[in-house]
């Protein structure tokens, strides 16, 4: 399938903070190497959250991974505020890699099971010394941040329900004061209801400073709901990154409009 460029008009008109600079990512070797990402350009400005939608296996959580440093790219550059991740030097690469913090897709996976929730959040304060003794009152402010009662730092993850976990993961990625989180599907795997509650902690987080995300879904109606921009990914590539309502609204993209086509709600 041919895929035609990116069109002029989009976003970011301000300097980036995150930037993927013709990035490529493949796997395997010789006749099994296959390319996932090809020559991936994109820009996050300050403040702003930018949904990443594309079907599956399209390369969205490749893409994710790349930036914290998880899969390493063939080619291209992941620049943070103009500083190199990919090809950062091995001791200045941990400092580097704090700067960006991804929530992953699995809310029973990414917490360890014999850490209290505070104890999680107070090592994400401070890798070296954290412990929740030392930072109690910031612990119990992140928590507030994402709507949970200040007790949740005394109790372990399996005490939790799936939304409540991701609302902790979300607070344990505040707690390092990233420049960038990356949320990879972080309501895939949640009942609707429980969707709408992470949501609104997003949208809360959103309202209250700064918070610059990219925010990775197949979900279009999710997209919709929390992204000031969106950039679509088709076979590796982005094929539209456009304002929210302007793709919504008016794609001009053929693999967009059948992706759009495909999900009658959001159109509405
Ligand atoms: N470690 C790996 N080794 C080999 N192939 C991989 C690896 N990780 C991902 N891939 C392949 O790369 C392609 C893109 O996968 P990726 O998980 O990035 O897609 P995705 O858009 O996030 O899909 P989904 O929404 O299903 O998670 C897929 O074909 C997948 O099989």
């Amino acid at each position: 399938m041919t895929v035609p460029s990116p069109p002029e008009d989009t976003p970011a008109a301000a300097a980036p903070v995150l930037e993927l600079d013709a990035l490529d990512v493949a796997f395997g070797f010789g006749p099994r190497r296959r390319q996932v990402l090809h020559g991936v350009s994109l820009s996050l400005a300050e403040g702003r959250t930018l949904g990443l939608v594309g079907e599956s296996g399209s390369g969205k959580s490749t893409l994710a991974k790349a930036v914290v440093g998880l899969v390493r790219p063939s080619g291209g550059r992941v620049l943070l505020d103009g500083d190199d991740l990919a090809g950062a030097r091995r001791d200045r690469l941990a400092t580097l890699r704090r700067r960006v913090q991804l929530i992953p897709q699995d809310p029973y996976a990414s917490l360890n099971p014999r850490m209290t929730a505070g104890e999680a959040i107070a090592e994400a304060i401070d890798p070296r010394r954290g412990k929740l003794y030392a930072h109690r009152d910031e612990v119990e402010t992140l928590l507030g941040k994402v709507a949970m009662d200040p007790d949740a730092a005394d109790r372990y993850p399996n005490a939790f329900s799936g939304g409540q976990r991701q609302r902790i993961a979300i607070a344990r990625a505040l707690a390092v004061r990233p420049e960038v989180i990356i949320a990879d599907e972080v309501t895939s795997a949640l009942d609707c209801s429980v969707q709408a509650e992470v949501l609104g902690v997003l949208r809360d987080l959103r309202a209250a400073g700064p918070l610059t995300m990219l925010f990775i879904s197949h979900d279009l109606a999710v997209v919709r709901h929390v992204s000031d921009e969106v950039a679509v990914m088709s076979e590796g590539r982005i094929v539209e990154h456009r304002e929210r309502d302007a793709l919504f609204t008016a794609p001009q993209n053929a693999y967009t409009k059948t992706l759009l086509a495909s999900v009658p709600r959001v159109r509405a």
